[in-house]
């Protein structure tokens, strides 16, 4: 269980934020959305351990993670696995040797085995022999993914995961996450402001506000809340559905001359 609390941080003399708590099971995914400058990256950083918010705790399966712990410099504790919205991979490695960067700690055996499973997981065995730098920007993401995960970590963190890919990518990419959240039963945080990612794979949602959270809670929660937010946000889920509905049947109309 990740448990998010984080009373008050003042991030400039005009925004901070205030009273976020946010609670994530094992194999659950959890999704803030919210405006562009809302909070939600910040909420990201200091999950993770970027930032250091005074009075803020972050526990996971009852520890207390401190910046210091959490610190991706520390070898020995990375708890988080991060992914976040600018991506810093190795430009002129190939694929199979990133990979092989990323299980070092395994033995040959175990590593070439390990890779083996990644790579169908992720289906990116035509990619093994091009260069990072190479890479489509989803294809990427994809890669980023792999490393957060490629560490035996206790909880996920994605900002913004699907900002490159298509529809199609989208939805080979919300599986894979759907598979690893279940498999390694671990939390995730996801931020994201796209409805077909929100819709798709989260069981609780959060919406943020100006700094704070504003609605929080499951499907069943939100459908049935009053709040003002939530409406605007069902609103627009409404009209996507209503917009993605006649777009596949129109898709199903005979094409004319
Ligand atoms: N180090 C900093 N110094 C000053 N202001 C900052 C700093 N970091 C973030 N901010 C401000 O805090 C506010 C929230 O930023 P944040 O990146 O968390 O928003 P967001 O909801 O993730 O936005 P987006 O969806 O555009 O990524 C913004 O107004 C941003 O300019």
């Amino acid at each position: 269980m990740l448990k998010i609390f984080i009373p008050s941080y003042q991030v400039n003399p005009h925004f901070a934020l205030s009273k976020v708590k946010i609670e994530i099971k094992p194999g659950e995914i959890h999704t803030l959305v919210g405006k562009s400058g809302s909070g939600k990256s910040t909420v990201a950083h200091i999950v993770v351990g970027l930032i250091k918010a005074e009075n803020s705790s972050i526990l996971i399966n009852g520890k207390e993670l401190n910046a210091g712990l959490l610190d991706r410099l520390i070898p020995q504790f990375k708890a988080a696995g991060y992914v976040p919205q600018n991506l810093h991979l190795k430009p002129h490695h190939t694929v199979d040797a990133y990979l092989d960067m990323l299980f070092q700690r395994l033995t040959e055996k175990d590593r070439i085995k390990t890779i083996k499973h990644y790579v169908n997981l992720f289906h990116i065995k035509h990619l093994l022999n091009a260069k990072i730098i190479q890479l489509s920007g989803g294809e990427r993401q994809k890669i980023a993914l792999l490393e957060a995960v490629s560490q035996p970590i206790e909880y996920l963190v994605l900002d913004e995961p699907f900002s490159q890919l298509d529809t199609e990518q989208k939805i080979e990419f919300i599986q894979i996450i759907q598979q690893l959240i279940a498999y390694k039963q671990i939390p995730c945080l996801l931020i994201s402001h796209d409805l077909v990612d929100i819709i798709k794979m989260s069981h609780k949602l959060g919406i943020i506000e100006n700094g704070k959270v504003a609605f929080q809670g499951n499907w069943d929660k939100f459908w049935k809340s009053k709040n003002n937010i939530a409406s605007r946000l069902k609103l627009a889920m409404l009209n996507w559905k209503i917009e993605t509905d006649s777009l596949l049947n129109n898709l199903k109309q005979p094409l004319g001359d």
